[in-house]
């Protein structure tokens, strides 16, 4: 069963007001999933529509909040929800543009189950949708001191606007020049540890005695900004990754040889002599694990510093050095406060409305969402829009 209107939230309002804020007035929608309806919206204390999620157990006859997962969309006047799969709703927010207004937040996927396993309560996870299949980030591993930092920092410098970097936490101390926030999120153990007990890592490891992770927002932050996100995690982490819905391109980079790792992590001169030979004895370890089957697409060797770079943009496409940028579509269009929506043979019909569409005077718009890929913790990518004007030559993409 899909959406139910506005009027079955104020039935439920009446039978549970206590629970449901009646006063608020916020604009809700309600989803039925077996016995459980998901309650998605609300009114928070600026009076904008804030979408918070609590579920009502037909079954124990109770209201349950949920551990919320994913970055939130921002608030919004307004939404339409409507059940895809049976393991996701689609939330389309009203007055945004086609660039923000397609949401989905995960009720019973594979990454939700195993997560309410892990945290032992109620679990929805948010992923936005992103139109087409986008740029895959990238996943870089290899021994400390092989060179990996030194092989991004040239990618970033020479194509800014193409790649952003996932800005890890670690509990580790900073080193001299690391800055908060740039380098990583230098962060407590203990409010580390309790970050990743929430879910609010997409990974984590304990690596050369301390924490590190990549959090589900790090990502979404390079991907927010239209760029391709680049990850620099041990291969622990490319594990979790690989196994998360994430799709990315995972590149293992290794030395030429041991001396020579050795000789560069001294050089660096940023680690203890006990650090460095804790270091070198996971550089074994990690070594093994990078041809491990399934895990990496491509290992480069980094000798020449140069030649490894080049041959790293080569497999990124980059070689013609013409800057890839992965700004959405020039086109917008705005949907209305509350858009009406259905679903046929995984396409999504909204009806738009001519008054309120502003940019383009299409009043019926095709989401095509045959072909989702990835989810939750990461995007839903494989999105497809169009308007359709029976009076148009063409059909505008979105
Ligand atoms: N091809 C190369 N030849 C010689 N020295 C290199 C080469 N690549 C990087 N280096 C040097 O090796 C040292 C370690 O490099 P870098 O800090 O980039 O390693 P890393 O893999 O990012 O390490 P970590 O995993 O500890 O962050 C640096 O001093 C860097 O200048
Ligand atoms: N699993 C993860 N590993 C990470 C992450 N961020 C960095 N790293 C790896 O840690 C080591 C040591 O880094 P250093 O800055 O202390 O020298 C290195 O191999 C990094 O790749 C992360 O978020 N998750």
């Amino acid at each position: 069963m899909g959406e139910v209107h506005e009027i079955f939230v104020h039935e439920l309002q009446k039978a549970f007001p206590v629970e449901l804020d009646s006063d608020s007035g916020g604009y809700q929608t309600a989803t039925i999933l077996g016995e459980k309806t998901y309650v998605v919206g609300g009114l928070d204390d600026e009076s904008t529509f804030s979408i918070g999620v609590r579920i009502w157990d037909n079954l124990t006859g109770k209201w349950a909040i949920p551990t919320v997962l994913g970055t939130k969309p921002s608030p919004c006047k307004g939404h339409s929800a409507l059940l895809l799969n049976n393991d996701r709703m689609l939330i389309l927010k009203g007055g945004s543009n086609s660039d923000d207004c397609t949401w989905f937040l995960e009720v019973d996927t594979q990454f939700v189950r195993e997560q309410k396993k892990i945290l032992e309560t109620e679990v929805v996870a948010w992923s936005k949708g992103v139109k087409g299949n986008g740029p895959k980030p990238i996943v870089i591993s290899g021994p400390s001191g092989v060179g990996k930092g030194t092989l991004i920092s040239k990618l970033m410098k020479e194509f800014p606007s193409t790649f952003g970097f996932s800005v890890s936490h670690t509990t580790r101390l900073s080193r001299d020049k690391e800055k908060d926030g740039v380098h990583y999120h230098f962060t407590e153990r203990s409010v580390m540890e309790k970050e990743i007990r929430d879910g609010k890592f997409l990974e984590s490891a304990s690596v050369h005695g301390n924490i590190y992770g990549t959090s589900i927002e790090a990502v979404d932050v390079v991907a927010d900004a239209g760029k391709r996100c680049i990850l620099d995690i041990d291969v622990q982490g490319a594990r979790s990754v690989r196994a998360s819905s994430l799709e990315a391109i995972f590149i293992f980079i290794c030395s030429p040889s041991f001396e020579e790792l050795e000789t560069r992590l001294r050089g660096r001169g940023t680690e203890t002599e006990e650090q460095v030979q804790k270091r070198l004895r996971n550089a074994r370890v990690e070594l093994e694990h990078a041809t491990s089957p399934g895990l990496f697409d491509h290992l480069l060797v980094n000798d020449d510093l140069e030649t490894c770079y080049e041959s790293l943009k080569k497999l990124l496409g980059l070689d013609g050095s013409s800057e890839a940028i992965y700004h959405s579509s020039p086109m917008t269009v705005e949907l209305p406060l509350r858009p009406s929506i259905s679903e046929m043979d995984q396409k999504v019909l909204i009806n738009c409305g001519t008054a309120e569409l502003g940019k383009t005077s299409n009043s019926l718009i095709v989401l095509d969402v045959s072909s989702l890929k990835g989810g939750a913790p990461g995007r839903t990518r494989g999105l497809y829009m169009y308007a359709l004007d029976p009076f148009a030559d063409k059909v505008p993409q979105f």
